[in-house]
């Protein structure tokens, strides 16, 4: 699809030939787009950025008439603008879609019930339906509470596999079976730079999918904007005044990606185009076919493994099982017992251990630090 400027019938006086937008040549040059360095005005950025995630929707065929979508809203600046531009498309281009918002509260006092706050004013001012679903409420544990028993360290190994099943349950919930979020083309990138420097070939083969399905889920998610970049997200954000919410998490920023995004930013400065460089370098990588693993001897079936991420293997031979229920919580999982069960398990193991050795001679937070020191994950 090409690109037609907004036309405009005021001309601005007094302005010179170079200084206008190199795109309608009409109004004044106010923007350099992160992308391309083009110079070009307010009205042209909106327009530019907003059918570019229009022609990544239609040509990855992501929505189907009639169907509703969940919007994961973090009250965040990625998904304030997909939650804004995904209603405003919708309407110009008649996707037909039904769009409500799923935020997940994760309990961290201080980050998400602030940023909660701000979803709450966008269903307002977006006039869309807004569904909370909390860790609380799924798992009987906060974020808070997590860290508090497991440290700091794997806190976003936690609140990743919680997150990611309670937007799937939060949308099943909701009838909904399409989840779309605001992983932009600067997360994609950065993804796959981690995947290739980890040497995870696992991973680095979805890193670049656009819709991606957990076997066993019945929920399918999307990234619209994964060719937008971060800097123009932020870019319309400002421009259209959009309310959002702009703090970062209380808990560290798993290092690694962190090491993997300062990479990537200095790559961007020497070189912008490079993050669609290296989403597309992912895409074209294709790996191997697999080897087929032998089935593993029967008595080893029950052993209890706890993995170094804190969740507690319970039958490391369970197998991968589509379409089955987790046996612990009976929520749809490909293994017997789900990610999300594993880790709860760790959590309570650590938990009664605590409360076992709080008899002895040192008493009070002293006690609970040393305890927790002890602990290894
Ligand atoms: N608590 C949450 N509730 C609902 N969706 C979430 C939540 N946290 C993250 N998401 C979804 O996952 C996407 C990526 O989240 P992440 O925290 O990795 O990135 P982010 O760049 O900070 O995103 P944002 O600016 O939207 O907060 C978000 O854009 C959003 O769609």
């Amino acid at each position: 699809m090409s690109f037609k400027p907004p036309s405009d019938t005021k001309k601005p006086k007094n302005v010179k030939v170079s200084q206008l937008c190199e795109l309608c040549h009409s109004r004044k040059a106010l923007i350099k787009r992160p992308k391309n360095m083009q110079k070009i005005c307010k009205l042209c950025f909106f327009h530019v950025f907003e059918t570019e995630i229009h022609n990544t929707i239609v040509s990855n065929s992501l929505f189907a008439v009639g169907e509703k979508v969940a919007v994961g809203a973090s009250g965040g600046k990625d998904s304030t603008v997909l939650a804004y531009v995904l209603k405003l498309l919708n309407e110009r281009y008649h996707y037909g879609i039904d769009i409500v918002l799923l935020s997940i509260d994760e309990g961290i006092v201080g980050y998400r019930d602030d940023s909660l706050a701000t979803v709450k004013r966008n269903k307002e001012q977006y006039q869309l339906p807004l569904e909370i679903v909390s860790y609380r409420e799924l798992y009987d544990w906060t974020m808070d509470e997590i860290v508090a028993c497991a440290g700091v360290r794997n806190s976003c190994t936690y609140c990743g596999v919680f997150r990611r099943q309670a937007l799937d349950r939060g949308a099943a919930k909701l009838g909904i079976k399409h989840v779309v979020t605001g992983h932009n083309a600067d997360d994609m990138a950065e993804t796959v730079l981690m995947n290739i420097l980890r040497g995870d070939v696992a991973r680095l083969e979805k890193s670049t999918s656009i819709i991606t399905q957990s076997a066993g889920s019945p929920v399918k998610r999307s990234k619209p904007f994964k060719f937008s970049y971060q800097k123009e997200i932020v870019l319309y954000a400002h421009y259209k005044k959009l309310d959002y919410f702009s703090t970062e998490c209380t808990y560290a920023p798993e290092a690694f990606r962190g090491t993997a995004r300062e990479l990537m930013k200095n790559l961007e400065a020497v070189r912008p185009s490079c993050i669609i460089d290296i989403i597309q370098s992912g895409e074209m990588l294709r790996l191997k076919p697999k080897k087929v693993k032998k089935a593993p001897p029967a008595q080893a079936a029950d052993a209890v493994e706890v993995r170094s991420d804190g969740s507690v293997l319970l039958n490391r031979h369970s197998g991968f099982i589509d379409g089955n229920r987790c046996e612990r919580c009976g929520y749809l999982s490909s293994n017997k017992i789900c990610k999300a069960c594993m880790l709860l398990e760790g959590l309570q193991q650590n938990r009664a251990k605590i409360l076992l050795d709080t008899d002895s001679s040192i008493a009070g937070a002293a006690k609970l630090t040393r305890t927790l020191e002890k602990l290894t994950f």
